[in-house]
């Protein structure tokens, strides 16, 4: 339409006169139009009329996307922060589209060192903390007449952190217990909290009700068991005395790996210009949907970076970054020599952190990682952490199985409460939802501690079941990250004492599964506006293979029902 309007204005141009088209008459060349003007006139039109092609060709293209996105076959993964929406993404990338994800296998390699020094850094500051308490232990009136250490007297920040409980490998981990509250059709009111993990006692625990009212509180108690006032400051006092069995071995191995600390944030300059690299909740790196990162990771990847500096791949210039795999290999023995240290992991276990549970665990893997030419395996790449903000958008074309060569969108979201309202744009355009649910009955939310991870996700299906622009979507359940079920059900935490509406049923993976599974298809059942199908399964998406083998059930039903839905079949 463009090119007609240029060409019909070049050809006037050229025939200026010879017919009465007023556009014509305006776009004529003066009658004294020297040879130099004429050809420079030309020249332009010419240019325009390129131009104007181009113009011509992107809207087709874009037409054309139009239609095939109106065609294409659109999933929404949704679910609270941590469910393993990306991770089952990555699983559909494997399994259908295998080329592509291993094109990227160069930028998970940074996002995996990422997760290994953060590892590190939860490590060490479990160390510090323990050494902290032990500057504020209590004692008894052994002491009595002894004065107060001033280093016992306040209280610093890490020390204070490990009080709140609010730190762990896994932040809601160490949080005391709260019962699920759910709606009262759901489960059971709430109990009172109670003791549990990170409560072990501690050999001064006994003592801490003596305790004098100008001291903080032990570390080692949960925030509910510290006394608010002295009742008796004179029984009893705090002094500087040794309470952990770390040793100055450990002291040297944390003072040589702090070189590790301030790669974490360099990494994170380097990967992404300011405005798309953001800190998670937890202090870590997320980025922004859309943005370059992968691009960015990769060339920073293969760049062969000097021992001391690197040009930055986002176009920021020259900044001096040490090369992160370089200093990781020369920390590689002092990382496994302190994560493989029994006394390191009595600290670890007494203070209630799990590392191994936290998102992006790689700490068993040091050895392999932290090496000049360490490449991330498929598995690897499957078990980064990667917060994701906002809303990604990934194009597939089926490289094999059901309608080979069709289109797939899928729309990857950030399951932090502050992202759900970007969510709503997208419920009118997809045909399914795959809805995660991890049945973490005895963890809270990040984002705020007071929320049971079970009921959070409860609430959520129920909205999604509930909403009447998804009336016609079909509603796909992972009952998520049963691996982790497992260990925890085998850790002998009993659900009943977080749910106890779970009351004395057996504590197993079978019962409790079905516990939670009927929970969720009650929902469905009642809340859905019109009857339809309620497909769930349990999966650990970390394990690709058996992933893979849902996920191609779960692609045949999906491509079944929208053919049904545009009477194909
Ligand atoms: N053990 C285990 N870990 C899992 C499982 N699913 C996901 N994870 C891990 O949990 C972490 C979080 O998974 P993600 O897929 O990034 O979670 P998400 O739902 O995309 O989270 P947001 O992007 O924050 O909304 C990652 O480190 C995963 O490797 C699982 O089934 N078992
Ligand atoms: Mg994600």
């Amino acid at each position: 339409m463009a090119s007609k309007l240029f060409s019909a204005a070049a050809e006037a141009a050229g025939v200026a006169g010879a017919n009465d088209d007023p556009l014509a008459r305006v776009l004529a060349p003066p009658a004294d139009e020297t040879a130099e003007a004429r050809a420079a006139r030309l020249e332009r039109a010419v240019e325009a009329q390129r131009v104007s092609h181009e113009i011509d060709e992107d809207i087709q293209e874009s037409k054309k996307a139009f239609e095939r996105r109106k065609k294409a076959i659109k999933i929404l993964l949704l679910g609270q922060a941590e469910s393993g929406k990306s991770t089952t993404l990555k699983n559909f990338q494997l399994a259908f589209s295998p080329q592509h994800f291993r094109s990227e296998r160069a930028a998970w390699r940074t996002i995996i060192q990422l997760n290994l020094i953060r590892s590190v850094k939860r490590l060490l500051e479990v160390l510090d903390e323990e050494w902290d308490s032990e500057l504020t232990a209590p004692v008894k009136s052994a002491l009595k007449s002894a004065p107060s250490s001033p280093t016992a007297s306040s209280s610093s920040p890490r020390a204070a952190r490990s009080r709140s409980g609010s730190r762990s490998g896994s932040p809601s981990r160490t949080r005391p217990p709260q019962s699920i509250a759910l709606p009262p059709s759901a489960l059971a009111n709430p109990a009172a909290g109670s003791s549990r993990a990170h409560a072990i006692a501690h050999p001064h625990a006994s003592t801490s009700a003596a305790s004098s009212s100008h001291h903080p509180a032990p570390s080692f108690l949960p925030p509910s068991s510290a006394p608010r006032h002295a009742s008796h400051p004179s029984t009893s006092t705090s002094v500087r005395f040794s309470t952990t069995p770390l040793t100055d071995t450990h002291r040297r191995l944390r003072g040589r790996l702090r070189v590790l600390l301030p790669l974490e944030a360099a990494l994170a300059r380097a990967l992404l210009p300011p405005d798309d690299a953001v800190t998670g909740p937890a202090g870590d790196v997320c980025v922004r949907a859309g943005s370059a990162w992968k691009g960015a990771a990769s060339v920073l990847a293969s760049s062969g970076l000097a021992v001391n500096g690197v040009n930055l791949p986002n176009g920021k210039g020259k900044e001096h970054v040490d090369d992160p795999t370089r200093t990781l290999a020369a920390c590689k023995d002092d990382v496994v020599t302190l994560w493989e240290d029994p006394v390191v992991r009595a600290v670890l276990k007494r203070r209630g952190v799990r590392l191994q549970d936290m998102p992006g665990f790689f700490l068993n893997d040091t050895a392999r990682i932290a090496t000049l030419n360490y490449q991330p395996t498929d598995d690897d790449i499957v078990r980064a952490r990667l917060r994701t903000l906002g809303v990604e958008e990934h194009r597939f074309t089926m490289e094999s199985g059901g309608l080979p060569g069709s289109e797939w969108y899928i729309y990857d979201v950030g399951g932090s409460r502050s992202n759900r309202p970007h969510w709503i744009p997208f419920f009118d355009d997809v045909q399914a939802i795959i809805f995660l649910a991890p049945l973490a009955f005895n963890l809270m939310l990040e984002e705020d501690p007071r929320v049971n991870r079970v009921e959070d996700s409860i609430s959520l299906w129920r909205e999604i079941c509930g909403n009447g622009l998804l009336a016609k979507t079909t509603l796909i359940l992972f009952l998520n990250k049963m691996d982790i079920l497992q260990a925890t059900l085998a850790a002998g935490i009993r659900v009943a004492k977080y749910v106890p509406s779970y009351g004395d049923q057996p504590n197993d993976i079978q019962h409790v599964t079905k516990y939670f599974r009927d929970k969720f298809r009650g929902y469905h059942k009642r809340l859905s506006p019109h009857t339809r199908p309620f497909y769930v399964h349990e999966t650990s998406v970390v394990d690709t293979r058996s992933t893979a083998a849902i996920l191609v059930g779960v692609r045949e039903g999906i491509l079944r029902a929208h053919l049904q839905s545009v009477n194909v079949i």
